[in-house]
């Protein structure tokens, strides 16, 4: 047998890993810091001296890790007591016993890219949780509504589009058409998230509908009819009381937000799926993931949003999280830095979890990463391999490509790619439906 490649790391000088870590993470360090300076006046009022010092001690956690990171300083243990300390740590052993040096130790440019930034955004959550009162704040949050406030438009667009469908007036292929359609918004919807522009915002602002077929040159691996099989025999073949339950691995609040649940609200409509489970981030993650706070808080501008359409579209979908119909449920191993063929063993629970749905879609290319293991693949390894073994249920990947990491191309694509389009791994303008599961 062949070895398994390397990792990504920014080891690799001029890599996107390398510039990552160079450039965008210090980057959002700045930008968290500058946050909690611009709250200040809000602290203060809200908890007087102690939450002005509360602010300094934070900023000065995050300043110390900022210079750590700069300066390549080896990676140290987490100091705080939370639900995955001991986890982390235990990590933190096993990536220094891979060394065969015993003077060497893991560091910001020289581990895998993968464990170190996830480290910095644990990092990010030590510097807030050891700064009470504010160890409830969320230094992304802003940002995080600000892109959804700045995508209203399309917002609107869609939720009228899911409106005006009659779904029980749709023939067989009609049905398919619209799944297709919802499920390419939903992998567009993944092109602008957060950490990307370094935090910055990048929002929604055209029409995607009415793009879709400009788009469909930049989808490399399109799977969409294997979840169409899946899905639409699954409707014919199952019993009236069975459940149908399709799992969604969420990745960015805002926008690509409620890209998914317009796609998942059609698959409950269309008795595609009878339920849909969502899976989000326990902390403040990768600068716009998906947590509980954020998937209430858009639910409910949705819900409350002046716009009849929107307005619906929101009432439908608290109406199905009270019906037990949307479920959500967050897990400490998305916030670790595993790769997903370690959730077996490292997450059973959550593994049994996952073996409970007919499909599972991964959304983001965070996930895309975790699922391949983070590593140097060749462009033509099957998906299947590069999952390592992680096969809880069928699943798939919908991803814009973010990270110089992509399998499952068919051979010489990647390579004309390369010439025709030099950045084509890291824009997030290419996109994948990639099924892995029986055919
Ligand atoms: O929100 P997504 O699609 O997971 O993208 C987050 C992306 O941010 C980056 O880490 C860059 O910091 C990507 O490589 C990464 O995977
Ligand atoms: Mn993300």
């Amino acid at each position: 047998m062949a070895e398994p490649p390397d990792f990504l790391s920014a080891r690799d000088v001029g890599s996107f890993a390398y510039i990552t870590m160079k450039d965008r993470t210090p980057q959002i360090l700045t930008k968290v810091i500058d946050t909690l300076h611009r709250h200040k006046s809000e602290f203060f009022e809200k908890y007087g001296e102690v939450g002005m010092e509360a602010e300094k001690k934070a900023i000065s956690l995050l300043s110390k890790l900022r210079n750590e990171l700069q300066t390549d300083k080896p990676i140290i243990p987490l100091v705080d007591k939370w639900a995955d300390t001991d986890i982390w740590n235990q990590y933190l052993e096993y990536q220094r016993s891979l060394l065969n040096d015993s003077d060497r130790k893991p560091s910001w440019f020289q581990s895998p890219w993968l464990f170190v930034e996830c480290y910095m955004y644990r990092r990010i959550h030590e510097a807030i949780i050891q700064s009470p009162p504010l160890d409830d704040f969320d230094v992304f949050k802003e940002s995080k509504d600000q892109n959804f406030l700045e995508s209203q438009e399309s917002v609107n667009v869609l939720c009228t589009y899911l409106q005006q469908l009659t779904i029980e007036d749709l023939d067989e292929n009609q049905l398919k058409d619209e799944f297709f359609k919802l499920l390419q918004i939903s992998l567009w919807g993944n092109k602008c998230d957060l950490s990307l522009s370094g935090g910055e915002s990048s929002s929604q602002k055209t029409d995607l509908l009415n793009s879709l077929e400009d788009l469909k040159p930049f989808i490399l691996v399109n799977d969409m009819q294997h979840l169409w099989s899946l899905l639409s025999k699954l409707r014919k073949t199952r019993k009236k009381t069975s459940i149908v339950r399709v799992d969604f691995v969420l990745d960015n609040s805002g926008f690509e937000l409620i890209t998914d649940f317009i796609l998942a609200d059609f698959l409950l409509s269309s008795r595609l799926a009878t339920e849909i489970h969502f899976h989000g981030k326990m902390i403040p993650w990768f600068v716009s993931d998906t947590t509980l706070r954020d998937f209430n808080w858009v639910m409910e501008q949705v819900k409350h949003g002046n716009h009849e359409h929107q307005a619906k579209c929101g009432g439908d979908w608290e109406k199905y999280v009270q019906a037990g119909r949307w479920v959500y449920h967050d897990h400490v191993f998305w916030t670790l830095p595993y790769a997903y063929c370690a959730m077996f063993q490292v997450a059973p629970d959550l593994y049994a979890e996952l073996q409970k749905a007919c499909l599972i879609i991964f959304k983001g290319d965070l996930n895309y990463r975790k699922l391949a293991g983070d590593k140097k693949w060749e462009f033509t390894v099957p998906f299947h391999e590069a999952l390592n073994g992680f096969h809880p249920a069928p699943l798939c990947s919908i991803r814009t490509l973010k990270a110089e990491i992509q399998v499952g191309l068919p051979p010489g694509l990647a390579e004309q790619l390369t010439a025709s389009d030099p950045s084509w791994l890291t824009t997030g303008k290419y996109g994948i439906f990639q099924f892995d599961g029986p055919v």
